[in-house]
């Protein structure tokens, strides 16, 4: 009775944080130890490092896509964002070039449709010219058990993720190829791209399939005055993340026990490292694959690393057994 009373207790307190919507679901402060590593929002660069330059950003709109736009466009970028909710791009555009200073255009478009992604282009091209910058962000998830999936589920995310990059990626490519213009390409990706994670499989298996294109691209492409890299993020709370992927919120506490650096990533310090890869400091870079996680991948990887649960008591004891231990 006790345990069914309890079960009981749980599922209220799971549902009840259901209702929830991801604003109001409590954040979990970090780490205490995270005061070593402080984020620091403001560009890196120089200013006027990007001007002159055209950059263009898939899901420019919102969370990473919308920071990494505002951070081009304050270091001299014109940008274009492009997504499907026009109104959510055109209020993000007014905002950053507000501050700015700099043009930002607004772009409807649908990734998944290479028509679509061939008459933006187009219009790009009337607009701003060919792009120096490429971004591949756009993206979509949710967690969900596989045995839960429909085809169609499948096919939403695979479309967005892989065949969405693919599309815009082949596209503005032979463009730039054929006008014999350099530019740099990022796609974004996650850290399971390398794992494989249960839960988001079409995302892993669509985002391992983004680094296997972009890798193959900075080889055949680089000659071409192309490059491409790819940054594998890990937890970077945004709203159109965190509400497919944590809708409760009860897994951050989990997440946050898991990286070194004892809280979560800030969307400013992508923008930086975004920004970097895209510029000419990085000139050398290509082929190239960033983990940025604050060492959560490493974290969850290592055979041992849950001993850093073990009490110093605990260790004497242990400690001991081990030095008694003879022979093998
Ligand atoms: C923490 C560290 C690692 C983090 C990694 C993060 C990676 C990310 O990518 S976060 C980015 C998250 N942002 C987004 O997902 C934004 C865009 N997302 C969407 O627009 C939608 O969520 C969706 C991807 C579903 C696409 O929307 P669309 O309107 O095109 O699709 P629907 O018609 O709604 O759905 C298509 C089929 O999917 C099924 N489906 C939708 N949601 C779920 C769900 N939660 N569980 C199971 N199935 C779902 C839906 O039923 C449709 O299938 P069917 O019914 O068979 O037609
Ligand atoms: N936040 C995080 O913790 C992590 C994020 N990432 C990656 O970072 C990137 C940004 O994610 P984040 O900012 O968190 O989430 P968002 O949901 O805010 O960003 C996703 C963007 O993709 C756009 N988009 C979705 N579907 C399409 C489509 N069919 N055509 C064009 N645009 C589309 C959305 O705009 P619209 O709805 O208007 O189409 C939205 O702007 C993604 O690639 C994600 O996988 C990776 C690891 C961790």
């Amino acid at each position: 009775m006790a345990a069914l009373v309890l079960r009981w207790k749980t599922f209220k307190t799971f549902a009840a944080s259901c209702f929830h919507s991801s604003s109001t679901v409590a954040q979990q402060p970090p780490l205490p130890h995270s005061r070593f590593f402080p984020p620091l929002e403001a560009a890196m660069l120089p200013d006027g490092t990007f001007r002159g330059r055209v950059a263009f950003i898939t899901g420019g709109g919102t969370g990473l896509g919308r920071a990494m736009t505002a951070t081009l466009s304050h270091l001299g970028a014109e940008c274009v964002i492009a997504s499907r909710k026009l109104e959510v791009l055109q209020q993000a555009a007014d905002e950053i070039s507000g501050q700015t200073g700099n043009k930002v255009h607004a772009v409807q478009l649908d990734v998944r449709d290479p028509q679509a992604v061939t008459r933006c282009v187009e219009h790009i091209e009337s607009l701003t010219g060919l792009p120096d910058v490429i971004i591949n962000n756009a993206a979509g998830n949710f967690v969900c058990p596989s045995e839960n999936l429909s085809a169609n589920a499948w096919k939403s995310i695979t479309d967005i993720v892989l065949n969405g990059t693919a599309f815009v990626t082949l596209e503005l490519g032979k463009r730039l190829v054929r006008s014999q213009k350099g530019a740099a390409f990022l796609a974004i990706t996650t850290i399971y791209a390398e794992s494989g994670s249960g839960f988001v499989v079409p995302s892993a298996a669509a985002k391992a399939g983004v680094e296997a294109l972009y890798k193959s691209l900075a080889g055949e492409w680089g000659h071409y005055g192309l490059r491409f890299n790819i940054i594998q993020p890990g937890p970077i709370r945004t709203k159109g993340a965190f509400s497919r992927l944590d809708p409760t919120g009860q897994f951050e506490a989990g997440m946050l026990s898991r990286i070194p650096t004892g809280r979560l990533g800030q969307a400013s310090e992508m923008a930086n490292l975004a920004s970097y890869l895209c510029s000419d400091y990085a000139s050398w870079m290509s082929g190239a694959v960033i983990r940025f996680d604050g060492g959560e991948y490493v974290m969850m990887a290592g055979e041992f690393n849950e001993l850093h649960k073990v009490t110093a008591d605990q260790w004497k004891v242990m400690e001991k057994m081990i030095r008694s231990t003879k022979g093998s």
